[in-house]
């Protein structure tokens, strides 16, 4: 089928590229010219980390980059779409826009999906005429490496549109899990839930970060600790999500406030080179000095 996806940045160009790979022909549109052209330079580079490491035929890499296309033009990227994708910044203002522009320039059958990750896909139904074709799919970062899609119903969406999400993710040889349109889904709920409780814990003295890491990865078998995956989330990202899931669904969610304090002294985690660890070239050095302080 034919698929457009809005927005080429960190999301936008990974949809694009696992699209194509199903054998959907895709137009990536962005608003700025050079993230297109990066957008399609990054397609390109994964794939052909794919090709070295016998994932995928170089044949195989050259259809998927033919079947996509890049262009800064809104009209021309979605006219024959049957599947749109958002991926535009985390904006609902924008969001909504870009849903009203999309629905003003596709006909009616088209569904309308955003890879929003804690917005309500319901309020950017709302202001469409067919709100019943809405749907979030919220992939995962690196989409070409995550092997999960949380499929967002939104107040609004029929089953035709239900459906057709899940076929589609099934398409990608990826895993649905369906969620009603609820702050933080499934995912950025549970895991914004054990990575507060994992600071409070820092907090208290309880152990070192990187045994209630270790605690985690090693006794329950997820792939990263919930600090460490902070870090690499990023601590002002984590801190954003907690305060939007206290707002909507209450005090469990108050962010620590070495959170914030580490959010406004810059400690803002891999990026920045320090959070709940210390980071040298995108590399694990040691731990941040900081725990054990705050017994709120
Ligand atoms: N980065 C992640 O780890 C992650 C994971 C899951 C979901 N998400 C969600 O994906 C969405 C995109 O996030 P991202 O990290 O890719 O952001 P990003 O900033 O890397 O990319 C967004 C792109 O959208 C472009 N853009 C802005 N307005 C546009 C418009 N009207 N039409 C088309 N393009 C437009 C920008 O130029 C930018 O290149 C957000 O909703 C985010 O919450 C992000």
């Amino acid at each position: 089928m034919q698929i457009a996806v809005l927005g080429a940045g960190s999301m936008g160009h990974g949809i694009a590229q696992v699209s194509a790979m199903a054998g959907h022909d895709v137009v990536m549109r962005d608003i700025d010219e050079t993230v297109v052209e990066d957008g399609l330079e990054g397609i390109r580079s994964n794939l052909q980390g794919g090709v070295d490491r016998d994932k995928l035929t170089a044949t195989e890499m050259d259809a998927t980059l033919e079947r996509i296309t890049g262009t800064t033009d809104l009209e021309a990227a979605v006219a024959d779409a049957d599947l749109v994708i958002e991926a535009v910044p985390e904006d609902m203002d924008l969001k909504r826009d870009v849903f009203a522009d999309v629905e003003a320039a596709t006909g009616g059958e088209t569904i309308i999906a955003s890879n929003t990750s804690s917005l309500s896909v319901t309020e950017m139904a709302s202001v469409l005429e067919r709100p019943e074709r809405a749907v979030g799919l919220h992939f995962f970062n690196p989409p070409h490496l995550m092997d999960l899609v949380e499929i967002v119903i939104a107040e609004q969406t029929d089953e035709r549109t239900e459906t057709f999400a899940v076929d589609y993710v099934r398409d990608l040889e990826k895993e649905d899990v369906v969620v009603r349109d609820t702050a933080g889904f499934a995912s950025s709920r549970l895991g914004i839930a054990l990575g507060l409780e994992a600071i409070r814990m820092v907090d208290q003295g309880v152990a070192s970060p990187a045994d209630i890491d270790e605690s985690m990865s090693i006794g329950y078998g997820h792939p990263m600790g919930p600090l460490e995956l902070t870090d690499h989330v990023g601590l002002d990202v984590r801190l954003h999500i907690a305060e939007h899931l206290r707002e909507e669904l209450g005090e469990r969610f108050r962010p620590p406030q070495s959170l914030r304090r580490k959010v406004r002294a810059g400690k803002l985690g891999k990026k920045t080179g320090e959070g709940y660890y210390v980071w040298e070239d995108g590399d694990r050095v040691g731990m941040s000095g900081e725990w054990g302080e705050d017994d709120e």
